[in-house]
């Protein structure tokens, strides 16, 4: 067996912008094939990892290897790594075709050559029809795959996606979002991926990297990660409802399975409020007040006010309270 080199190996990354630290002592590595999602709240230095790893920004300190060649040192030409950022940027004056054709062409490949890779991507995105179009003759979905086989037909083994969908309404987003899955699988690259859109890194990335003020606290299998947070930080990011205290510096993870209604002792209900499902309810337990969610079916087991839950105390996870 033929062992690949990752797509991308990123080993003690800082950067500094003045007195803010941007990014500190991140270390990922992307496989050939796979999708790494960097999620976290804004300004935590997503953006900024995403630039240094193309080359547009230069780290303070680290390396940046991509399909195991140290690129540190290298202007973002020479990288070999396809870009997607938020506003595309496309050629206005250039066709489709012309727009994707063009990186082969600045390296040098023959027109011809250039024309029938990128008609080879734009079929590939499913954008053949459209080659002879103007970028203002599109809709905002079809741009933004313009953009990505414009990626692709670099080559390169690694991409590179800032906020990839952020541009689009919400319909089209889930639709790009079961295209982009199916395109990722296609081509076999590694892809690094910046959204603020917890559900778009869900719903793409086998892997995600949750970063907090410019480190990486947490990475791991998607499903994984959201499964299982490292902390109530990383969970209260991650949109858990129920994160009780649990002593000094410690708290207590209750994910819903381990909620197990209508049966135990009766708490008070303390708030009520109407959901499209049903309600969410807050309810009054020893551990802390727990927000719960019920169908509409549930509801009917609030009685004078009050809710029968046991949890599972063998579905609970105690974690650092790292919260501020
Ligand atoms: N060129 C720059 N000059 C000065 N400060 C910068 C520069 N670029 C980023 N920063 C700062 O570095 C920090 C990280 O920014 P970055 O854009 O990487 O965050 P982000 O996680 O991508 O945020 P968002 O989700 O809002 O896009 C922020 O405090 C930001 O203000």
């Amino acid at each position: 067996m033929v062992l690949l080199p990752p797509a991308l190996n990123v080993t003690g990354l800082s950067k500094a912008f003045g007195a803010v630290q941007a990014v500190r002592g991140v270390s990922l590595e992307v496989a050939a094939g796979e999708t790494l999602a960097l999620i976290g709240p804004s300004g935590c230095g997503k953006s900024t990892v995403l630039r240094l790893v193309a080359g547009l920004e230069r780290p303070d300190s680290g390396r940046v290897e991509v399909a195991g060649r140290d690129v540190t040192a290298r202007p973002p030409e020479a990288r070999q790594v396809g870009l997607v950022f938020q506003d595309y940027a496309l050629f206005p004056h250039l066709s489709v075709l012309g727009n994707v054709a063009y990186g082969p062409r600045m390296r040098g490949v023959r027109r011809p050559d250039a024309e029938a890779r990128a008609r080879e991507v734009l079929a590939l995105v499913e954008l053949q029809e459209l080659a002879t179009r103007r970028p203002h003759q599109l809709s905002g979905g079809q741009q933004q795959r313009v953009a990505l086989a414009r990626a692709l037909a670099t080559g390169s083994g690694l991409l590179l996606l800032d906020e990839p969908l952020s541009n689009l309404d919400e319909q089209l987003r889930s639709e790009l979002r079961a295209d982009l899955r199916a395109l990722f699988g296609r081509v076999g690259a590694g892809v690094l991926l910046v959204t603020h859109d917890q559900r778009e890194a869900l719903s793409l990335a086998g892997r995600v990297a949750v970063m907090r003020a410019g480190e990486v606290v947490q990475q791991g299998a998607a499903a994984d990660v959201f499964a299982r947070p490292g902390s109530a930080w990383v969970a209260a990011f991650l949109g858990w409802a129920n994160i009780l205290p649990a002593g000094p510096g410690r708290a207590r993870l209750v994910p819903e399975d381990a909620l197990l209604l209508g049966e135990g002792e009766p708490w008070a209900v303390t708030a009520r409020q109407g959901t499209e499902a049903g309600e969410t309810v807050q309810v009054a337990h020893p551990w802390g007040s727990l927000t719960v969610n019920l169908s509409a079916r549930e509801v009917a087991l609030i009685r004078d006010d009050t809710l029968s839950l046991n949890v599972d105390p063998g579905r609970v996870r105690e974690v650092t309270d790292d919260r501020e």
